[in-house]
């Protein structure tokens, strides 16, 4: 779906373009008529550091959120749809803790590049959907995920793994203070998984805080924007909203071919 000048200009925010006139009200900046469609941003960081909030939190200030998903125009990916199955041993030892599920083993990397380079190509695709309680893919639900204008893939490793890193657009590492972290695990996984704190903290011990140094931390390097203290920035988040509607607008205007963006070429540090 391509967005329409009265979607966009329905968008709080969206300063939008005369009907007549595509420059009077808020002129296109150069560079914005390449940009491609969609535009892919990866979502960093270490577990509980606020990606999925702070990505709830685009998708409503982006009047997105309560909209049918086929007119969606933003969408949210979580990595976790990319798990590979454990065997019936392995889930004994995941109820226990005993599991790591933050080794990039763990994911199903072929599976997510394959997802990734479809939704670029505007296909539309299937993806699982996690259950953290039973550690497995809800086997009875498949989301379709339709052609849009802007994804948000978030996830403890989504830039781990170069080839997938490599198609981001933008890169968001959400950086939050450990102990708040693990305070913030600790409550989730009791209240909406029911785990019990024995589990949750020899899990966190044994293999949550040793891979995100390992695997996580050492990928902040990547990201174009860090946001200090996640969905509580409300600034950062601000600006980045800011962001994809000026994007929005852009592709709505173009006809360009799509090409991708180098790093050093972040539109972030272009003038507004
Ligand atoms: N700024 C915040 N203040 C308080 N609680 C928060 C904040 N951000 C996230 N949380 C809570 O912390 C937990 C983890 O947040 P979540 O966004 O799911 O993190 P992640 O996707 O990085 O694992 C959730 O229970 C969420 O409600
Ligand atoms: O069955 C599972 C699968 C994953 N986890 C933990 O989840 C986090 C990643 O999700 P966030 O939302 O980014 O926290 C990862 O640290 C895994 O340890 C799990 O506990 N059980």
């Amino acid at each position: 779906m391509q967005l329409g000048e009265d979607q966009l200009s329905a968008m709080p925010g969206f300063s939008g373009t005369d009907k007549h006139s595509t420059m009077k009200s808020s002129p296109r900046v150069s560079g914005f008529e390449d940009i491609p469609r969609p535009f892919v941003i990866g979502v960093g960081g270490g577990t509980a550091s606020g990606k999925s909030t702070v990505c709830s939190k685009i998708m409503e200030q982006l009047g997105q959120n309560g909209i049918n998903e086929k007119q969606q125009q933003v969408v949210i990916i979580s990595l976790e749809s990319f798990y590979k199955p454990l065997t019936p041993e392995q889930i004994v030892l995941a109820r226990k803790g005993q599991y790591n599920f933050d080794h990039p083993a763990a994911f199903d990397e072929q599976m997510m590049l394959d997802t990734l380079l479809d939704l670029k190509a505007n296909k539309t695709v299937q993806i699982p959907e996690y259950d953290f309680k039973n550690h497995c893919i809800k086997s009875e639900t498949l989301r379709t995920v339709n052609p849009t204008d802007v994804i948000l893939f978030e996830g403890i490793l989504v830039f781990y793994f170069k080839d997938i890193r490599e198609l981001f657009n933008m890169k968001l590492f959400v950086d939050t203070d450990a102990d708040t972290r693990l305070s913030r695990r600790v409550l989730r996984d009791m209240k909406e998984f029911g785990r019990d704190l024995d589990q949750i903290l020899r899990q966190y011990t044994t293999y949550v805080k040793p891979a995100f140094e390992e695997f996580c931390l050492p990928t902040k390097k990547y990201a174009d924007v860090i946001i200090p203290r996640g969905a509580d920035n409300t600034v950062a988040i601000d600006l980045i909203v800011q962001h994809i509607q000026e994007l929005l607008r852009g592709s709505v205007k173009s006809n360009a071919p799509q090409r991708s963006r180098h790093n050093s070429d972040s539109l972030v540090s272009r003038p507004h």
